[in-house]
């Protein structure tokens, strides 16, 4: 988040005192960079211009000099065309004004005294207070040419980052349990959280050792515009990522764009492909629809807390709220139409004809003498195959055979 109104006061750019120069020449000076330049294979020409742009960046030593007494004028001469930053104070805070502020800072020489014996160059507590302040007010970052355990047996405050290894190897600050250190120290790789969501951490190649780090908008090539972190969070760029640095993943305002090239590799993080899911699969493929129904849960706040604008990873401004499923109706159930012959059959049962069926059993037949207490009633019985008949005919037929047993008596002679 973009912190306005800050003011750097003297007291917050105490790292910028000065040690004695020009430092005492030990062999581990270059030791390093010669051990990591044969771990990794970068070539001759990466490895020339790397040491040519570290050589720039620091005057040389004493004893390095080919005259006595031309590293005193080498280093006047690198004094005067890089001046102290204190001495441009002013221009300095106003140019930092409305901007997001990170402090990089290196080590030896700057927030250590340049001594004999590298294992020795601690740092005071002085320099320690300074620094935990500057660190309270900015996302503040120690870059150095040492192996990044090193600098933080030295530096030993865990609320900063660490770039070791001349900006290989990063570490930042994190309460997540999973990410502490062997040796108690909490650490978290590559990117600064504390930051806009929209910035990221770019690590430039060794071969620009002197700009080892950089964090710059990533929707906005060449770190303009504060717009609004067009891309997911997730999205990092390697460290040691070698090849020329050209803006800040390249294609402004693109979404998702899987992208390599320009020294940066960004990878496109975004939700998996749901099949099926149940109700959230269904939920997430069918996108917000907080229009519907009862209102639902807040957004979950975004990256900037409540205040600030809601998650929104699907883009349409709505956040990313999961409906809950509605109410699921219960159908009735039509009532199944069953031919009569399918109708279950209730059991042949004994009785007698009474009443109007006897009367009519007469009619049909006067000759009829249906003694009482002994017909017998059936019931239809399935037609046989080929004796379509239309449901009138059926029923008539049914009728008749209702009575049929009845008539199964002897005439009268
Ligand atoms: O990037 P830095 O943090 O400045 O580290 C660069 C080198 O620093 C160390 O060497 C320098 O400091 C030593 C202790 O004061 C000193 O003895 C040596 O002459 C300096 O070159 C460190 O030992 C190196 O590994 C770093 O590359």
């Amino acid at each position: 988040m973009t912190k306005h109104g800050v003011v750097i006061g003297p007291e917050d750019v105490a790292a910028a005192r000065h040690f004695s120069f020009p430092p005492p020449r030990t062999a581990a000076g270059g030791e390093s960079c010669r051990k990591l330049a044969a771990q990794v294979d970068l070539g001759p020409a990466v490895v020339g211009s790397w040491l040519d742009s570290m050589k720039a960046s620091s005057p040389r030593h004493r004893l390095m000099a080919p005259v006595p007494g031309a590293a005193d004028a080498e280093h006047d001469d690198w004094m005067e065309r890089h001046p102290s930053a204190l001495d441009r104070f002013d221009a300095l805070a106003a140019a930092a004004k409305g901007k997001q502020v990170a402090v990089f800072l290196d080590y030896d020489g700057t927030l250590s005294p340049i001594v004999e014996d590298p294992d020795r160059a601690v740092m005071t507590d002085e320099m320690r207070d300074a620094v935990r302040g500057v660190a309270a007010r900015f996302p503040t970052a120690i870059v150095s040419g040492r192996c990044r355990d090193k600098v933080f047996s030295f530096v030993r405050l865990a609320e900063l980052y660490y770039a070791g290894s001349h900006g290989m190897d990063i570490r930042g600050p994190t309460a997540d349990a999973n990410h502490h250190h062997g040796n108690g120290k909490v650490y978290r790789r590559t990117t600064f959280p504390n930051l806009h969501h929209h910035h990221r951490l770019f690590v430039f190649p060794p071969s620009s050792h002197s700009r080892k780090l950089t964090v710059r908008p990533c929707n906005a090539p060449g770190g303009g515009g504060g717009g609004g972190g067009a891309l997911p969070a997730g999205e990092r760029v390697p460290a040691g990522d070698a090849g020329g640095v050209r803006g800040a993943g390249g294609q402004g305002g693109a979404r998702h764009p899987g992208r390599q090239g320009g020294g940066q590799q960004v990878l496109p993080v975004g939700p998996l492909p749901l099949r099926g899911g149940g109700v959230l699969g269904r939920a997430l493929r069918a996108g917000p629809r907080r229009a519907e129904g009862p209102p639902g849960p807040a957004p979950h706040p975004g990256p900037q807390g409540a205040g600030g604008p809601p998650h929104d990873p699907l883009g349409q401004g709505q956040g990313a709220g999961v409906p809950a499923p509605r109410p699921r109706l219960r159908r009735r159930r039509r009532p199944r139409r069953r031919l009569p012959h399918l109708r279950r059959r209730r059991p042949h049962r004994r009785g007698r004809l009474q009443g109007a069926a006897r009367a009519r059993a007469r009619r049909r037949d006067p000759r009829v003498q249906v003694p009482q207490g002994h017909q017998r009633v059936l019931h239809a019985t399935r037609p046989r195959r080929g004796q379509g008949v239309p449901a009138q005919a059926r029923r008539r037929q049914r009728r008749q055979l209702m009575i049929r047993p009845a008539i199964r008596f002897p005439f009268p002679p």
